[in-house]
């Protein structure tokens, strides 16, 4: 198998006396799809960041292969919506590409049409282009996906993981992306990390299964969507702790 881009070991990050990540360990080849799923205040953001190296674990390691380009595509954008900046004019803002260069990108990821409107202006599903967009300026090795189909309708949201896999299909970046759907992500993705403090499984989507714990942690309702099997030796409290399978869960 290739080198790792990303090597993260064992890392562990704690705020105010609480661990929001324990002993994460994992590995991002190039050309991998990984998708880290969890629920809400799971540590997926917070892992995130510290891969990017925009905050510092507490302990463990996060190796990254030297000189590796990352682009990132952050779950949201403020913008003033009074601030007049258009689409290009945000892409220019990191590093003034060429106009060309931006219109390639723009032409690849389908709203070219949109160059100079408005980023207010722009619909929910057209906004995640733009920023995917600014992410590929960067000729990525890596691309790091905070919820990338946040905001958009269904169809929207499988014209967008079709459009990152085939970006992965042609340049053979890595994507390292945080989803909280299941059913679409799972055809995506060649590997998936469940993420509730620790990870509590991880493993390709050819495994698939309607595993007790992992339905608890994402209810019923993701029942008939395609899951992946794996040994879950553990539940968890409300408070997201670790408890022994059977125990008291509050
Ligand atoms: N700097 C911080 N100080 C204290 N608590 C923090 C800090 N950063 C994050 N948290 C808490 O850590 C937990 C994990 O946050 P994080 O944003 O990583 O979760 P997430 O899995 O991305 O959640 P979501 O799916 O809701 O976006 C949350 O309870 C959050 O409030």
């Amino acid at each position: 198998m290739s080198q790792p881009l990303l090597r993260v070991q064992e890392i562990s990050f704690s705020r105010q006396q609480r661990r929001l990540l324990d002993r994460i360990s994992f590995e991002i080849h190039p050309g991998e799809i990984v998708t880290l799923i969890g629920p809400n205040g799971a540590g997926k953001t917070t892992l995130v960041r510290i891969v990017l190296g925009l905050i510092k674990a507490d302990s463990g390691h996060c190796e990254r292969q030297p000189g590796l380009r990352i682009g990132y595509m952050p779950q949201k954008l403020h913008i003033e919506p009074t601030f007049p900046l258009t689409v290009r004019g945000f892409l220019r803002l990191n590093g003034k590409p060429q106009p060309a260069v931006i219109d390639a990108v723009l032409q690849r990821v389908g709203i070219d049409h949109l160059a100079e409107r408005r980023l207010q202006k722009l619909s929910g599903g057209e906004m995640q282009r733009a920023l995917l967009a600014r992410a590929l300026l960067q000729k990525p090795q890596l691309l790091v996906l905070d919820e990338p189909v946040q905001g958009v309708d269904i169809n929207g949201q499988r014209e967008l993981y079709n459009l990152i896999r085939s970006l992965r299909d042609e340049t053979r970046c890595a994507v390292l992306m945080i989803s909280h759907d299941l059913h679409l992500v799972m055809a995506a993705t060649d590997n998936v990390i469940c993420l509730n403090q620790h990870i509590c499984c991880s493993g390709h989507p050819d495994h698939v299964s309607n595993h007790p714990a992992y339905l608890e942690l994402f209810g019923d309702n993701q029942q008939e969507f395609a899951l992946y099997t794996h040994h879950h030796d553990h539940d968890h409290s409300i408070s997201g702790k670790v408890v022994p399978c059977g125990e008291d869960h509050v």
